[in-house]
């Protein structure tokens, strides 16, 4: 698998296209998110820490919009759970088939992994089994507004008592003085990641028809409404932050 630095929006570009995860995009995905959202390694490795905590014998655990499956194969460094496996859905065929070559070199350097399986799916068409972990790490955020109540409401329907939804977002703010820091301390991050000037404003105007973050508040009264009984942020770095969500 040849991995890139991503220099996606190194050159300038006449019209900047909206932002879609074809090839181009996988190629460089580890390298363009590492240097995009800040925590990201500390989120994913805790991700499959708190997996164990949820995870129920026998039932299938969810990671929905996997991309090159990061979440997916840190729940199999962690949970030993019996019975348990893994479901990993993108949309991406692009995505999904790299996913699936990342999957097969973990197999091969690891024994007793909890078996896989790939899905290429919309979400929002997703028949979703009774499980322990659903977890979203940043993909809520792509899935257009009007249906994100539906999918955290089927996403709570199938949640067994005592499992969890763990979602993580950028998030924007309310306040606009938070909402400038944040946004500014950002930039800063991808600054010192070596992203230019041109590549930080082209990467933002491909992506912002496409990517629409919401406040915590918003998540909160949406959960609320999906029947999620409690919400507890878990991991905040600047504008990113994950929550666990209970039924
Ligand atoms: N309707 C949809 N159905 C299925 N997949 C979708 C849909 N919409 C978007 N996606 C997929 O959601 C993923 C979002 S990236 C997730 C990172 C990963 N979780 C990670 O922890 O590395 C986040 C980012 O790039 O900021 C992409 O792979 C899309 O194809």
């Amino acid at each position: 698998m040849k991995q890139s630095p991503d220099r996606l929006f190194a050159r300038p570009l006449a019209e900047v296209p909206d932002f879609i995860f074809n090839e181009d995009v996988a190629r460089v995905f580890p390298d363009m998110i590492k240097r995009s959202v800040p925590g990201y390694p500390t989120i994913i490795e805790n991700i499959g820490v708190l997996a164990t905590r949820f995870a129920q014998a026998g039932t299938p655990l969810y990671d929905l919009g996997c991309s090159l499956g990061a979440v997916t194969q840190a729940l199999r460094r962690h949970v030993r759970t019996d019975g348990c496996r893994v479901i990993a859905v993108d949309n991406s065929s692009a995505m999904l088939e790299r996913c699936r070559e990342y999957l097969h070199v973990q197999d091969s350097m690891f024994q007793e992994l909890l078996p896989v399986e790939t899905i290429e799916a919309d979400i929002l068409a997703l028949d979703l089994r009774p499980t322990s972990l659903v977890a979203m790490n940043f993909t809520l955020q792509f899935i257009p507004r009007e249906h994100r109540l539906d999918l955290l409401g089927r996403i709570r329907r199938a949640l067994v008592p005592g499992g969890a939804l763990i979602l993580s977002e950028k998030l924007r703010f309310e306040d606009t003085e938070e909402q400038a820091l944040l946004n500014d301390l950002h930039l800063d991050f991808k600054r010192a990641n070596g992203y230019s000037e041109l590549e930080i404003a082209q990467k933002r105007s491909a992506i912002e028809n496409v990517m629409k973050p919401d406040s915590l508040e918003e998540h909160r009264e949406r959960l609320a409404a999906a029947g999620f009984r409690k919400v507890v942020p878990w991991f905040q770095c600047l504008n990113f932050c994950s929550l666990i969500a209970l039924p």
